[in-house]
């Protein structure tokens, strides 16, 4: 018997011992920063000369360590070694495979503060945020491994005199895992961790802006006991080591998490046919968002101006889940825009290696030029209401920047900025609130603020997202609880955390016999 899930508990920094032992975690994890770390092929560390350099986003000058990056022939052994480690872990117990993943859970919540520390320097966020990226992944690992004890027996189906059927579920065979930056621990570690309880092994292909937290998770698998070649961890380029591992014909599933033009490209290469391929590629990819939050006239204005804060600026706004639409009725939009511009003008920004702020600096230069180039489309298209500046000097940091008046259509109200920027519409009624909050090619998560019931129940079936919510903000999906991922352009609705996961990772088998 395993215990029953529970989400891990979030860490309350106002807590004096609590904020003191987080500031140790950081004190030591600054001793240990700059290390080397290795690519792992078939149990063995690999050191290349070519390494990614991770440094702190918002210290630039601070090396968070290196990472050495794979290169085709490196990836190819990867591929070739999960390959051969498969044929004996998908005959493990599936039990067993469950416990190496409780296991891993035990050695991270021991450490929690040192992970989280970690994510403060590598990607930059802020005390609260890497708090839940690391209970995030702590989730993954204990939700999919009590998945995986209910589902190593299939499901029944029914039998008939004479005739004994099962409906099982199998092992998939070689996976190739790309997770992107910013949950970089909790999507890191759950889109790995999923196919290995199935019994697939996985050859993982960090984010280049967080090679070193994956790094230290590969590390945890192997104290807790996976064997050789069933996780093969090969950082490198996306162009380079991320095409080949997708084409390869080899692979068996590709679980990818990112934007949506490299989520595109993944799924039309693995539709091609590879020589020597003999199976079609199962591919789960969770792409980009651009989401909303509806605020209706019957809205508690508190409660709106909160959710819309904590949706647009959350680790700088830079989650899929992120709120960088604001649709408000024409009854209460000049109250709640005020409310929410003088919010965001409280909110502190800067380091958060040195201080508990409430926001970081974004991930990258890319990231920071990207974000201030749609500042200045949204000079043009909307109005400035507050923010707008940002300073790439030391990190790179942006202003929490709001505004108003946007056309539905814009760029602004259609693009996925991915920083914190938050733009809002009028809209003349809730009906066509809805509407403008549809208007987009994705459909990942919303939130409606009502206090209507009709309005509520209406949103249930008109609000097309795959993470709907009501009275609260739009981000922070937990484990077991709502289980995540979108439709339309935001991908295939996995539904990271949730009881169909695993599924989609294996391929069930029936078996029928007579007697
Ligand atoms: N829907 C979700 O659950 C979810 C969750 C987190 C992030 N996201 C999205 O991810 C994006 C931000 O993350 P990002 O900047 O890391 O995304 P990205 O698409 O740039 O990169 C994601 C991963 O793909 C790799 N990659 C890049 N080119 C590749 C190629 N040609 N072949 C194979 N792999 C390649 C990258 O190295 C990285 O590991 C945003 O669009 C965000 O909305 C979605
Ligand atoms: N699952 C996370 C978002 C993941 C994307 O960045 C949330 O619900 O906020």
């Amino acid at each position: 018997m395993v215990t029953a899930y529970k989400h891990e508990p979030f860490t309350d920094f106002t807590v004096e011992e609590n904020k003191k032992a987080f500031e140790e975690a950081l004190k030591q994890v600054k001793e240990e920063l700059g290390q080397k770390h290795d690519l792992l092929v078939n149990g063995e560390r690999i050191r290349t000369d070519d390494q990614i350099v991770s440094t702190n986003p918002a210290n630039t000058k601070q090396v968070v360590g290196s990472v050495s990056k794979a290169n085709q022939d490196i990836a190819e052994k990867a591929v070739q070694s999960a390959a051969e480690a498969f044929k004996s872990w998908k005959k493990w117990d599936p039990r067993a495979r469950a416990e190496l993943l409780f296991r891993a859970a035990s050695i991270i919540r021991r450490r929690k503060h040192e992970f989280s520390a970690y994510l403060v320097y590598e990607v930059g966020k802020p005390w609260k945020e890497a708090d839940a990226d690391t209970a995030e992944a702590i989730d993954f690992l204990e939700y999919y491994a009590r998945q995986m004890i209910e589902l190593k027996d299939g499901k029944p189906v029914e039998s008939r005199p004479g005739e004994q059927n099962r409906y099982i579920y199998t092992s998939t065979g070689v996976a190739v895992v790309i997770p992107p930056w910013n949950l970089a621990f909790a999507i890191m570690a759950g889109t790995a961790v999923a196919p290995l309880v199935t019994g697939s092994t996985v050859v993982m292909k960090p984010a280049s802006n967080s090679p070193v937290i994956a790094a230290k998770f590969v590390e945890v698998l192997e104290e807790a006991g996976l064997p050789k070649g069933v996780l093969n961890f090969v950082p490198g380029s996306g162009g380079e080591v991320g095409d080949y591992l997708v084409d390869h014909p080899k692979t068996a599933l590709i679980s990818f998490t990112g934007s949506r033009d490299v989520g595109t490209r993944i799924i039309k290469r693995a539709a091609e046919i590879q020589e020597g391929q003999n199976h079609l590629k199962q591919v789960i990819a969770e792409m980009g968002g651009k989401d909303t939050v509806v605020v209706d006239s019957s809205a508690n204005l508190e409660t709106a101006a909160e959710a819309i804060i904590v949706s647009a600026f959350g680790f700088s706004g830079q989650k899929c889940s992120s709120g960088s639409r604001a649709v408000v009725h024409e009854d209460v939009y000049d109250e709640v825009l005020d409310m929410v511009a003088k919010r965001a003008k409280e909110l502190t920004v800067g380091n958060a290696s040195e201080d508990n702020v409430y926001m970081g600096p974004v991930v990258d230069q890319s990231a920071y030029d990207k974000i201030m180039s749609y500042i200045e489309i949204g000079k043009e298209e909307g109005r400035l209401v507050t923010g707008g500046k940002g300073d790439d000097s030391k990190g790179y940091f942006i202003e929490p920047t709001i505004f108003a008046d946007l056309a539905p259509d814009s760029r602004m109200q259609q693009e996925e900025i991915f920083g914190p920027v938050v733009c809002f519409t009028k809209a003349k009624d809730f009906d066509e609130a809805i509407e403008i909050a549809n208007n987009t090619e994705y459909g990942l998560t919303g939130a409606v603020i009502s206090d209507n019931r009709e309005h509520l129940e209406q949103a249930k079936y008109d609000f097309h997202v795959g993470n709907l919510y009501f009275n609260r903000n739009c981000t922070g999906a937990i484990v077991g609880y709502q289980p995540f991922g979108g439709f339309k352009m935001s991908g295939t609705d996995s539904k990271a955390g949730g009881p169909d996961y695993l599924a989609l990772h294996m391929q069930a088998k029936t078996i029928s016999e007579m007697y």
